[in-house]
Parts: C-alpha cells; sequence; structure tokens
C-alpha cells in the first residue's frame, strides 16, 4: 500500500477571464518515509498540487488519499517548510517550537524536553532563549524545521525551503535537513527550481511541464547517489549525468511548452 496516492488530480483556477487549468491528470504513489522532489518551470502547478495535497484547496477532478483514506478522513498531520520561516519576533526561539503543543494545550515538561532535545540536533542549543531577529538567516529555518518536526508530522511538505539562502548555507542545511529527515523516517515532498537539489536529496524526481502542468517525466535516483549526504552526492558521476538529462529534457519541455 502506497504511503500518499494522487490518483488523476485536476485542478482549474475560476477567474473572471474564464479559467486557468493548473494541473492535469497528475498521479503519484508515495511510499513511507521517501523523498520526492517535484521539479519544473514557473507556472507548471508546482504549489498549486502542494496545496492540494494539503487539502487547502480542492481538486476539480481526482482524489489525493494517504495511508488509502481521503485526505478529509484523516487526521491529517502534514507539516511545512517553506520559503519564509513565519517565526513569531516576539517569542524565543524555544517558545517558537512549542507553539503546536501550546495551540493544542498540550505543552508539558515532556513536550519541552523534546524541543530542546530536537533544537540540540539541529544545532540551536545555544540560542534557545534567543529571539529570531539574533539569528541568521538559516538558523531561523532551521528552528522553522523544529517548530514543524516537533509536530510530529506524518508527511512534510517543502515549497522551496532553501531559496532564500546564501549558497553555502543551503547546502549546510540541505544535508541536515536530508540526515534529519531519514532520523525521523519522514515522507517529504520538496518543490524546487533546483535540479541539484532535486538529484542530491531525492529518491524520485517528478519533473513537471507547463501549460497545463503534467507529469513529464519521473527519474529514479540510482541508489549510489541515496547512500550519500547532499554534498557528497553532488561529486558523484552518476549525479552529473543525471543532471545532464534532467537539463536537456527541462530545456526541450521549455522550447515545446513555454509559459
Ligand atoms: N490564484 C490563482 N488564480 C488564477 N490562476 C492562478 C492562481 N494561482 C496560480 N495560478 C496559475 O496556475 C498555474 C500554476 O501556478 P503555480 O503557482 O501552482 O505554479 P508553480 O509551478 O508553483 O510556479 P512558480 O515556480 O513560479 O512558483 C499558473 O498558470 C498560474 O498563473
Amino acid at each position: 500500500m502506497s504511503f500518499l496516492k494522487l490518483n488523476h488530480i485536476s485542478h482549474q483556477y475560476f477567474h473572471d477571464k474564464g479559467y486557468t487549468k493548473s494541473v492535469d491528470n497528475i498521479s503519484m504513489a508515495i511510499e513511507e518515509g521517501a523523498f520526492i522532489s517535484v521539479l519544473g518551470p514557473s507556472g507548471c502547478g508546482k504549489t498549486t498540487l502542494l496545496s492540494i495535497i494539503s487539502g487547502i484547496i480542492q481538486p476539480t477532478h481526482g482524489e489525493v488519499l494517504l495511508r488509502n483514506q481521503p485526505l478529509s478522513n484523516t487526521a491529517s498531520g502534514i507539516g511545512y517548510m517553506l520559503q519564509q520561516d513565519y517565526l513569531f519576533p516576539w517569542k524565543t526561539i524555544l517558545d517558537n517550537v512549542l507553539t503546536g503543543p501550546k495551540i493544542q494545550s498540550k505543552e508539558t515538561e515532556q513536550t519541552k524536553d523534546k524541543a530542546i532535545q530536537i533544537l540540540h540536533e539541529i544545532g540551536l542549543a545555544n540560542v534557545v532563549h534567543s529571539y529570531p531577529k539574533s539569528l541568521s538567516g538559516g538558523m531561523r529555518q532551521r528552528a522553522a524545521l523544529a517548530r514543524t518536526l516537533m509536530t510530529d508530522p506524518n508527511l512534510l511538505l517543502l515549497d522551496e525551503p532553501f531559496s532564500a539562502l546564501d549558497y553555502q548555507t543551503k547546502l549546510k542545511l540541505e544535508d541536515l535537513v536530508s540526515s534529519l529527515l531519514k532520523e525521523y523516517n519522514k515522507t517529504s515532498i520538496l518543490v524546487t527550481h533546483d535540479i541539484g537539489e532535486a538529484i542530491a536529496m531525492s529518491d524520485r524526481i517528478f519533473l513537471m511541464k507547463a501549460n497545463p502542468g503534467e507529469i513529464a517525466e519521473i527519474f529514479e535516483v540510482p541508489i549510489e547517489i541515496r547512500n550519500l549526504q547532499p554534498f557528497q552526492a553532488r561529486k558523484h558521476l552518476k549525479y552529473q549525468l543525471l543532471f545532464d538529462r534532467i537539463w536537456e529534457e527541462l530545456n526541450e519541455l521549455e522550447n515545446k511548452h513555454p509559459v
């Protein structure tokens, strides 16, 4: 049984000039613990697809099943990591991480210990009582991830979480996030424009085309790359070969289906 299944998902945005077909006939089967990337040109429907998976918007056709249940039947437990960290500036890092338990009135000594443990693992032990404004962009993103992990989500949706960071911070964070999500056995879907990031982090890559957004091709990332941390993966010959294949395919798609 697949952990997450998308069956023939299509969606249209209706507006005063008619409608825009955002995604068309998308099917995916994702196993538990897998790391999946969705790659494609601007406007091909990546964010719309994530919004459908999270249940924020409803597909016009098709269904999303989480552990074989329609999304609406599940206490879905979906976590997000976005480009912006959305930390509360007036709360310490620890209190930010404890936001979920606090909202659910489940804040106890145990949840506090768990939050501190996650902050340790994520390399933020020495800023537990600091405020977000004193942290770098990379540290803030790590705090946002700690807050997400604190809610113990079944599924993590990562919408370009590294794209606002400088290159060095981004590479370091990719390694950290990758090892942490493996350790916690989280199923994750990453939306990105970055071919290298998709290859270095994923088990499988869905390449989309625009107009309308459809899956153009699926790439399995070779096991030799998947066994490496993203930074090391980038040095592997098979990484380069896959990068070139996807690069060519993406260029071809952009020429055939301009946005
Ligand atoms: N609220 C909306 N109303 C109407 N059309 C929309 C709306 N949001 C997105 N679209 C259109 O739907 C299509 C898919 O958009 P979406 O934002 O999902 O693509 P994307 O691949 O995430 O783009 P990007 O990489 O630039 O973030 C595009 O043609 C876009 O213009």
